[in-house]
């Protein structure tokens, strides 16, 4: 353990001497500032364990890569884009908080928010369905997420009800950005001009080209299987998805295997249950579209008739979240 490195970290913490003259440091943390709990989840180039920090009791969730593994797997991308787009995305209550990161020997550590209520899926499964307002909330909170990381040229890249995690007012939280994408600059300055290669290993589109990513079967958009190219209309693509899912209980696009998935994906094949409700419907089939650019874009999605009366803003995130039942 003595060879615990301090790797770089986001907090900082500010110290004023005598003299007033304030010094701003970054906090430097690493295994031994907190004592970890149980497992929150695995996935398969992690785990994520619930924490405390021991210095100020406040309670997170960490993850833990194993290097050894990620280098083996060749995912040392991955975890750079990780880092990268957490790091661009800190102002928004609907996007996981990365606070530290710290290394050993051995590992890599992500010190995230910890959100206690668990996976959207879960709660979905367990209730089968939401009802029209929950439905609304949801989708509203997660749209405002999604409509934040586009704005800061990340696309998600495989949004769906695992990802969405719940705090513990049961607002939402949106997890697991190693297979997002971040657009190349688009600033005038010439840093990089969009499209060109910029030569940095770890932005999306040099990313996309060495190692295309595929997200997870039912929630795939059609211009990723047909030209492996993702734009932020592939996370619409998914929003479409996840609401119909809310209501219907089942994502539109499922069958027997991946490659039936894709090809009722390709074929838009899909059909709405019996007593879906006409708003959301007219909603899903604006956004459930093969052409990318044809799609509800967000500023549309906010002013649909199926989020009629949603305050957007800070007072979504403020409200009472409704009571799942
Ligand atoms: O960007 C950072 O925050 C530091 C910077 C210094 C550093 O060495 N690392 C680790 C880089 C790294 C990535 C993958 C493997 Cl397999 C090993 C090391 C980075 C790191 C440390 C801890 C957790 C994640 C990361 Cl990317």
């Amino acid at each position: 353990e003595e060879w615990r490195e301090r790797g770089a970290a986001v907090g900082t913490q500010r110290e004023v001497d005598a003299s007033g003259q304030t010094t701003v440091r970054p906090i430097k943390k690493g295994v031994k500032d907190f004592n970890f709990g149980r497992t929150l989840g695995e996935g398969s180039y992690s785990t994520v364990l619930a924490a405390t920090d021991r210095q100020n009791l406040k309670e997170y969730a960490i993850k833990v890569l194993d290097k050894r593994h990620i280098i083996k797997e060749k995912k040392v991308k991955y975890v750079n884009i990780e880092r990268d787009t957490l790091n661009r995305l800190t102002e928004h209550p609907g996007i996981v908080r990365l606070y530290y990161t710290f290394q050993d020997e051995r590992s890599l550590y992500f010190v995230l928010d910890l959100a206690s209520g668990g996976e959207l899926l879960g709660v979905l499964k367990k209730l089968g369905s939401f009802d029209i307002e929950c439905t609304r909330f949801y989708g509203a909170e997660i749209l405002d997420s999604v409509a934040y990381m586009h704005s800061r040229g990340v696309i998600h890249r495989d949004l769906k009800p695992e990802n969405v995690l719940l705090d513990s007012n049961m607002h939402v939280k949106i997890t697991d950005f190693g297979t997002a994408k971040i657009l190349p600059d688009p600033r005038p300055n010439g840093r990089n001009v969009v499209g060109e290669p910029s030569g940095d290993p770890t932005d999306g589109a040099e990313t996309d080209r060495a190692v295309s990513f595929v997200g997870t079967a039912e929630y795939v958009s059609p211009e990723l299987l047909r030209d492996k190219n993702a734009c932020k209309a592939s996370d619409l693509w998914a929003f479409g998805c996840i609401v119909y899912q809310l209501l219907a209980g089942r994502p539109p696009f499922k069958a027997p295997n991946e490659y039936l998935t894709f090809q009722k994906i390709l074929a838009l094949d899909y059909s709405f249950p019996d007593g879906f409700p006409e708003d959301a419907r007219d909603l899903v089939e604006r956004l459930l579209v093969l052409e990318p650019s044809n799609r509800l874009p967000v500023e549309h999605i906010k002013s649909h008739r199926f989020f009629d009366g949603m305050q957007w803003g800070k007072s979504l995130w403020r409200q009472k979240a409704p009571r799942l039942n």
